[in-house]
């Protein structure tokens, strides 16, 4: 049997376009609920440590914002997809190991099998919530559209065929971010609270 956290008693899964917004509203979950009630778990981070060591490349730079992570983006993603063909859950069962709060944030879900492993391993703990911007707004914050990353399963692969639990709109225009996210945080209050009393 695999070496895993204790049971979460919430995952929220987020996904979203490059630049819609998902660090930022995962990060002001965390502010919101702190850290001994939440965690922000991002499959991206085994992924880029594997890759990293198989590569020989420079990890705290794949993990960084600038050009060092682009130049390896396409070539990481297929080699990534590549690992979730053999095994759809090694970079699900990497990114929660050792994961011990009650709350858990993950916030780059990319593809249906990263969905389906939440599903199948906490099945009543896990909503997805979809961060959404304008193509606008997006472009406003550095993103340009890339071919064979935005047409690519890696950012198209929850486009469709997904129920979310929430969508949040993350724009200048929509309601505030703490009135959009005032279910989520509730219900994740909830969670915190009946894990205190076990
Ligand atoms: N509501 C917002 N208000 C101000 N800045 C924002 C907001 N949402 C996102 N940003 C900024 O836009 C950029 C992209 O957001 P980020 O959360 O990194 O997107 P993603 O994780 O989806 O790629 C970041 O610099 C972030 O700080
Ligand atoms: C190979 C990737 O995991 C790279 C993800 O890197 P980040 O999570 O840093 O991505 P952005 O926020 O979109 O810039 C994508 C994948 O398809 O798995």
């Amino acid at each position: 049997m695999e070496q895993r956290g204790s049971e979460p008693g919430l995952v929220l899964v987020f996904c979203g376009k490059r630049k819609s917004g998902k660090d930022f509203v995962t990060d002001l979950i965390l502010n919101r609920l702190g850290a001994d009630v939440c965690c922000i778990l991002r499959l991206s981070g085994p992924l880029k440590h594997q890759y990293a060591e198989e590569h020989s490349l420079d990890l705290d730079q794949l993990l960084g914002p600038g050009l060092y992570k682009e130049q390896y983006r396409a070539d990481m993603i297929r080699w990534g997809e590549d690992r979730r063909r053999q095994d759809p859950g090694f970079f699900c069962r990497l990114a929660t190991r050792g994961a011990r709060q009650p709350v858990w944030v993950v916030s780059d879900a990319r593809r249906l099998s990263d969905l389906q492993w939440f599903w199948s391993e906490f099945p009543r703990q896990t909503r997805c919530v979809r961060v959404q911007s304008s193509e606008n707004t997006r472009k406003q914050r550095g993103w340009s559209f890339t071919a064979g990353v935005d047409d690519a399963e890696s950012e198209c692969g929850l486009d469709s065929g997904v129920d979310f639990d929430w969508i949040i709109t993350n724009e200048a225009d929509a309601p505030s971010l703490e009135e959009q996210l005032q279910p989520i945080l509730t219900l994740a209050q909830e969670a915190a609270s009946s894990a205190d009393h076990h």
